[in-house]
């Protein structure tokens, strides 16, 4: 599975570049500034554009949209701010029993406005360059979210993810400029059981339809 969510995210990358065509632009600038086809991991990784673009990313489009916990013992979760349920009852802190199962909503962590501002449903890697205040306590292992989870059991294999990632960018954006050939608004999220893929209206299985073209040097 940890393979084919890290091409899921790949393909979200490119499904935003295309959909974002001056964040592309701007991506391929700063690739392209780079006097080798084949930059070390450290030289990746400083790059800030292509760094944002990864979180943000994976931010927006985190593969695995929740998971679940079950309880091995009663306990009492605290709270950073009281909430109030559908019947109007007021909680400063939640009870937890043994056996009950808990689902951790990573997409909508990673999505709340409460955390990320009025504008966290929207693709913006520059919010990578002032993060508000709030997102510093998700207790996340990566990024200040929740897309490989948190914990013990986070997930082992995001360093791996992350810069396989920024290297299949770097070396596509270098040579080939992407489009979508169909209207965005024909493209949709579908959900499987935890993970998120794109769709086609109208059609089965999961696909995004791109234009490739080779980047002419001028
Ligand atoms: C974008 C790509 C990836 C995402 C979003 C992702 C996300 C996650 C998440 C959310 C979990 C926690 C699941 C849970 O406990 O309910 C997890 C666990 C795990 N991931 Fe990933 N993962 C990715 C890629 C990978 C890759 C490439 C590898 C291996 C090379 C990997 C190996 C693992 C392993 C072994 C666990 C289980 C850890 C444990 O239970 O202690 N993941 N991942």
């Amino acid at each position: 599975m940890s393979m084919s969510v890290a091409s899921t995210s790949t393909t979200w990358a490119f499904y935003l570049l295309c959909a974002y065509p001056e964040v592309q632009r701007k991506l391929r600038e700063e690739v392209s500034s780079i006097d080798t086809e084949s930059p070390s991991m450290d030289r990746l990784n400083a790059l800030p554009y292509l760094d944002a673009v990864v979180r943000e990313t994976l931010r927006l489009m985190a593969p695995v949209t929740f998971t679940l916990r079950q309880a091995i013992e009663d306990d009492v979760i605290p709270l950073d701010a009281p909430f109030v349920d559908s019947y109007g009852r007021r909680y400063d802190s939640l009870e937890v029993k043994k056996g009950q199962t808990i689902i951790i909503p990573i997409l909508a962590i990673n999505k709340d406005k409460s955390l990320w501002g009025e504008d966290a449903e929207d693709f913006r890697p520059e919010r990578w360059e002032n993060l508000p205040e709030a997102v510093k306590s998700i207790p996340g292992t990566w990024g200040n979210m929740m897309t490989f989870l948190g914990g013990p059991h986070a997930c082992i294999g995001w360093r791996f993810t992350i810069v396989e990632t920024k290297a299949l960018l770097f070396t596509l954006l270098r040579a080939f400029e992407f489009e979508l050939t169909v209207p965005r608004e024909n493209i949709f999220v579908k959900r499987g059981f935890a993970i998120i893929r794109p769709q086609l209206r109208g059609k089965e299985g999961n696909e995004l339809p791109v234009m490739i073209r080779p980047v002419i040097q001028t």
